[in-house]
């Protein structure tokens, strides 16, 4: 069976090519580069460096690589920068996976489609934590395109029956057991990810933003899942739609329980054994206080079972990542 990753040689992608060569699947990537790393991907596989914004590369693709199923990673990700630029971020990502779901449909074929939604979509909910079918009230732009894709690939299921499970992770972290694959966004704002940079000096300060949430100690709450783990998901959820044991699906990836920043950055001062400086600064917009999945639908249905559930496990990796490759993947 082969699968088609677009956007897969970004860092959920890249971990997600490898644990689908590992399923037994081929698998070719189609990604522009504008985020994602050519060094990321195994050896031997093909890699179309091809935009989702140039609707007749996608065809060309689908048509080479005569897909069993699609994997959709490929958007610009980050909340503050999507407040900032709303525009190229309704672009690439909305414009972008209509072209797809356009392209998909214009194959003839029901292509199975896997897409990466995320726990934006939310926004502030009441329901801690949060089930599937709670309201979808998106606090940032980059939320609001992933909740129009959903709703795309709705309307493309009700009336061509696409075949379609969409993921809505919560916040990704850690790197390869291995360690020589992880995160290298070269527009860093991740907490985690920030805070190993600045255990390394190459910056000088955690900012700590908002502290007057309504949590326990002030600071935002997320659930983090390991990146491995969230790409084991996306093999099981191709697998059930390969399978035919549904063909519309959406689930939470999370572990269902959630730590502050401060949590947080606590656990980084204790792996890497220093006590990282830190600034309290203002809230930063389209933060929403709380996000915790409830994941009991993913587990139930489709038998996820994380394999790095503490938060010391997925710590620990990013460091290694982080501090064996201090400039990412330009060596
Ligand atoms: N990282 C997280 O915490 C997180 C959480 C929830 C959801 N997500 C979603 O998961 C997906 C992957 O995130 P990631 O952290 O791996 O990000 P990433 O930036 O590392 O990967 C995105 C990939 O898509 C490619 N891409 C972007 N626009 C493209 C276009 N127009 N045409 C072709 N390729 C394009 C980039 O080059 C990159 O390789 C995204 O859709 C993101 O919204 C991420
Ligand atoms: O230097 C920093 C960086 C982040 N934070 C805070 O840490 C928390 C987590 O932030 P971050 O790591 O940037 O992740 P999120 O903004 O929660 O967003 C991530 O997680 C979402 C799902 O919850 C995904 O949709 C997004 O793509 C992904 O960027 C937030 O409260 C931030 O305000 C800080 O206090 N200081």
């Amino acid at each position: 069976m082969k699968v088609l990753v677009v956007g897969g040689a970004g860092y959920i992608g890249s971990h997600t090519v490898r644990q689908l060569l590992a399923a037994g699947y081929e698998v070719a990537v189609l990604d522009n580069l504008s985020s994602g790393h050519a060094a990321a991907l195994p050896n031997g596989v093909r890699l179309f460096q091809s935009d989702l914004l140039q609707p007749e590369q996608l065809t060309q693709a689908l048509a080479e690589i005569q897909a069993d199923a699609v994997i959709h990673f490929a958007a610009r990700i980050e909340v503050g920068e999507s407040m900032c630029e709303p525009l190229a971020y309704y672009r690439n990502n909305v414009v972008g996976s209509l072209n797809l779901l356009q392209a998909i449909q214009e194959t003839g074929r029901r292509i199975p489609l896997v897409f990466s939604s995320t726990a934006a979509v939310y926004g502030t909910t009441d329901a801690v934590p949060i089930p599937e079918d709670a309201p979808l009230r998106p606090e940032s732009v980059y939320g609001q395109t992933k909740r129009m894709t959903e709703d795309m690939i709705h309307a493309a299921h009700a009336a061509y029956g696409q075949p379609y499970t969409v993921l809505r992770y919560f916040n990704v972290c850690g790197a390869s057991p291995e360690g020589d694959i992880g995160e290298a966004h070269s527009s860093q704002t991740h907490l985690i990810e920030l805070a190993c940079l600045t255990a390394l000096g190459k910056r000088p300060k955690m900012m700590v933003f908002g502290t007057d949430y309504p949590t326990p100690d002030g600071t935002c709450i997320r659930d983090y899942v390991h990146v491995q783990d969230l790409a084991d998901a996306h093999v099981l959820a191709v697998g059930a739609l390969l399978d035919g044991r549904h063909d519309a699906a959406t689930y939470n990836v999370g572990l269902g329980h959630g730590f502050s920043v401060r949590e947080v950055l606590d656990m980084v001062d204790e792996v890497v054994g220093v006590r990282l400086l830190r600034e309290e600064a203002e809230r930063r917009p389209g933060d929403p206080p709380q996000l915790v999945a409830d994941a009991s639908r993913i587990r139930a249905e489709l038998g996820f079972e994380p394999q790095f559930p503490e938060l010391r496990q997925m710590v620990g990796m990013a460091w290694m990542w982080h501090r064996t490759h201090p400039n990412g993947f330009e060596f």
